[in-house]
């Protein structure tokens, strides 16, 4: 079994997200990662993680903004992401600046960088996006954090730009940089490719799979309702020797810790 890590935006709403940390180390996780650390500062977070024995192993950079203010209220507003839209590049760097402030106070070594909602872009933007990619890839780099991209399928997402394990493959490959990888979600792969086992074994070998996460599909409920072959995923990440985390970015169907059976099973 991987290392598993709570996603503190989806686990443990039972809870206000500030007893969260409490919560997930109570039930046994040494990891925690979650997609919008800003309405915090880092110190506080820091202080969390360290009083509950617990490791940031992910999250995400800002999905928009160019200050401190339109960074809390990107999400909400809408953005998710800024890699390949056209006209934001000031604060794609903006974010990635603030990301990796974050990822230092937290130690935290990899952040999660979104492409953007882009319907029909261009063959503009993907070169764009490339090209964003790879200067955050290089600036965090000298930080010694990594930059992650994940394809999130159309129906829970329309129009994001980054929607197949193709796309992101294909653009990895072509930037070519060390310090980035892919963040594979088989909830996201199971609901655009249909087959989550048959894409992670077509992708293992290329060596770019540094971050895993799954829910059943669909629903994104429980890994064990859906089709998701669940089992055999985690079975073919301990025989391939994956040393990543397994976020569980799922929406529990009747509460957290009642939900937590199927990792006993
Ligand atoms: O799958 C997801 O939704 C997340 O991993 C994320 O970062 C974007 O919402
Ligand atoms: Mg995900």
């Amino acid at each position: 079994m991987p290392r598993l890590a709570a996603n503190l935006g989806f686990l443990y709403q039972e809870w206000p997200f500030e007893e969260r940390f409490a919560a997930a180390a109570a039930d046994g996780f040494k990891g925690v990662e979650y997609p919008v650390p800003y309405a915090h500062e880092p110190a506080w977070l820091a202080g969390q993680l360290r009083a509950h024995g617990l490791q940031q192993v992910l999250f995400n950079a800002p999905a928009g903004g160019a200050s401190r203010d339109a960074v809390r209220r990107a999400w909400e507003g809408g953005w998710r992401g800024t890699a390949s839209l056209p006209g934001e590049q000031a604060a794609f760097r903006y974010g990635i600046d603030l990301a990796l402030e974050y990822a230092q106070a937290l130690d935290c070594p990899q952040i999660h960088v979104m492409s953007g909602i882009n319907p029909g872009g261009s063959d503009r933007d993907r070169l764009l996006w490339l090209h964003n990619l790879a200067w955050a890839a290089e600036r965090a780099a000298q930080q010694h954090v990594s930059l992650l991209i994940e394809a999130i399928n159309h129906t829970d997402m329309p129009g994001y730009w980054l929607h197949t394990q193709q796309q992101a493959h294909a653009a990895l490959i072509e930037i070519g940089h060390p310090g980035l990888g892919m963040q594979l979600d088989f909830y996201h792969c199971q609901m655009t490719e249909g087959d989550a086992l048959a894409q992670l074994r077509h992708y293992w070998p290329g060596g770019l799979v540094r971050h895993t996460q799954i829910a059943g599909a669909p629903g994104r409920h429980e890994p064990d309702h859906g089709s998701l072959q669940w089992r055999e995923l985690l079975a073919f990440l301990d025989a391939a020797g994956y040393q990543g985390w397994l976020g569980l970015e799922y929406r529990p169907r009747q509460g957290t810790r009642a939900g937590l059976g199927w990792l006993r099973q």
